[in-house]
């Protein structure tokens, strides 16, 4: 049995940078456990503090439900697999993965037994004579995946293990190590920036931003239930709509949220309605993502926003139409420096991000960001406000173009909200 605990785990580099803050989190025997976020939001220093590699300013980290923090690195039953899967270029394919069995003194011939049988898992089994300089990219981070696995880890850590390769051999490779550690039923911590293999490879998704723990749960409880905003924005393609509404209150029939030129009304039976209420007089953060908008007749009565194309975007499979409705956009920023750096290396989203490495390196790392005039937070370090731009799933090539009406419904159960610091307003309703 193999369990990893972090227990309100700190860590506070010496120029005060908070990387890690206050973070609880359990990884169950077995579980594939994914750390997504942003670069530089404390991801690797969570997985280097578990391998042992950094300590923790506060805080305790449990293996097998044993305090560990006395324990050196080797000692911890933990293998890692980096992004820089440095091999040693001078040694086979099988000489590399079997090295560790080697420095533990394992005798050749069980060595090679060990090495065939996880090269064959790996599908790198024809090419164990060959150097790394001899290999592709995917060829060389399987090499690294199978020195990690053949001392049997009980713990596998992963820090974006895919981030070299290209789009193709990301995919093909996700899915070989889903079914690889699940296979082995070895428990796994993977890192990632990347949504989509957030998603796919995950039983549960940890969402961290700025050392802290944003969102925990399956892939489909973050996604159809984020419980901030920035989880919010972050998950999904297109990204959710975040829309800014004036809550007006009409007792025991409705809540209109007033979106400018637009209103769509909450029904009083609604469950949600009585934590909406709260709000009334003040604005809040509507999330409606694609998939709860309908295109309709213009004449539709009912919850439907009626706009106009600015552009449409063409995918293949589907277009997505963007729609002027006249309504107030909120972007949190950072989400767009993470997407951009496709990389995911270290301090990339950093240069981008400005204002808000600033925020990141103060001290204290919870702060409350400043209202703007429309009492929504426009510190631009988190979010801002723009005109906005609806995004609307169309059938492909569809026989609409820019500037064109455009009416779709919304689901109103299908709808978020989120105040104004970004928590999800009707957290306490299932
Ligand atoms: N040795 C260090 N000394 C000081 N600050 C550090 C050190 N290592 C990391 N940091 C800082 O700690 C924060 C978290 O870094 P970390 O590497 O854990 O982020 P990450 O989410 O894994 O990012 P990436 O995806 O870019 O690897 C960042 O602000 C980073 O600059």
């Amino acid at each position: 049995m193999s369990t990893v605990a972090l227990k309100d785990v700190t860590k506070i580099w010496p120029d005060g940078t908070y990387a890690v803050d206050n973070v609880s989190l359990e990884v169950q025997d077995g579980e594939f456990m994914v750390l997504l976020g942003p670069s530089g939001c404390g991801k690797s220093t969570v997985l280097r503090m578990i391998a042992g590699l950094e300590d923790p300013t506060r805080g305790e980290i449990l293996l097998n439900g044993e305090p560990v923090l006395e324990l050196p690195p080797r000692d911890r039953s933990i293998a890692m697999v980096f992004q820089d899967f440095a091999l040693y270029p001078h040694m086979t394919v099988s000489e590399n993965i079997g090295f560790p069995l080697k420095l533990s003194g394992i005798e050749p011939s069980p060595r090679q037994d060990r090495v065939d049988a996880i090269a064959g898992a790996l599908g790198i089994g024809e090419v164990l004579g060959r150097r790394p300089g001899q290999l592709s990219g995917g060829q060389r981070q399987r090499v690294a995946m199978g020195r990690a696995m053949v001392r049997r880890p009980g713990i596998f850590l992963m820090d974006e293990p895919l981030s070299n390769l290209d789009s193709g051999l990301r995919a093909e490779l996700r899915a070989e190590i889903s079914s690889m550690t699940r296979e082995l039923g070895v428990t796994t911590m993977y890192v990632t920036h990347d949504q989509a293999e957030a998603l796919t490879m995950a039983d549960r998704v940890a969402i961290m931003r700025r050392g802290v723990l944003q969102d925990l749960g399956t892939p489909t409880e973050v996604y159809r239930r984020p419980a901030t905003l920035y989880t919010a924005a972050f998950l999904g393609s297109p990204k959710m709509n975040l829309l800014e509404a004036a809550v007006y209150v009409h007792l025991d029939r409705y809540i209109a949220l007033s979106f400018g030129e637009q209103t769509l009304y909450l029904a009083w039976s609604d469950p949600r309605a009585r934590a909406v209420a709260r709000y009334h007089g003040e604005r809040i953060v509507v999330g409606i993502r694609a998939e709860a908008l309908t295109p309709v007749t213009p004449d539709t009565q009912g919850h439907v926003f009626q706009g106009r194309i600015r552009y449409l975007e063409h995918h293949g499979h589907e277009s997505l139409a963007y729609l002027d409705i006249g309504a107030t956009a909120i972007v949190v920023d950072e989400i767009g420096a993470a997407l951009t750096d496709t990389r995911g290396q270290g301090g990339g989203a950093f240069r981008r991000l400005g204002g808000a490495l600033q925020r990141l390196t103060r001290p204290g790392g919870a702060e409350v960001a400043p209202e703007g005039p429309g009492g929504v937070a426009t510190d631009p370090g988190r979010h801002h406000r723009k005109p906005a731009e609806l995004a609307v799933r169309l059938a492909p090539y569809p026989q609409v173009s820019h500037g064109h009406p455009l009416a779709v419904s919304v689901r109103m159960d299908a709808v978020h909200f989120f105040d104004q610091r970004g928590d999800r307003i009707d957290a306490g309703w299932r």
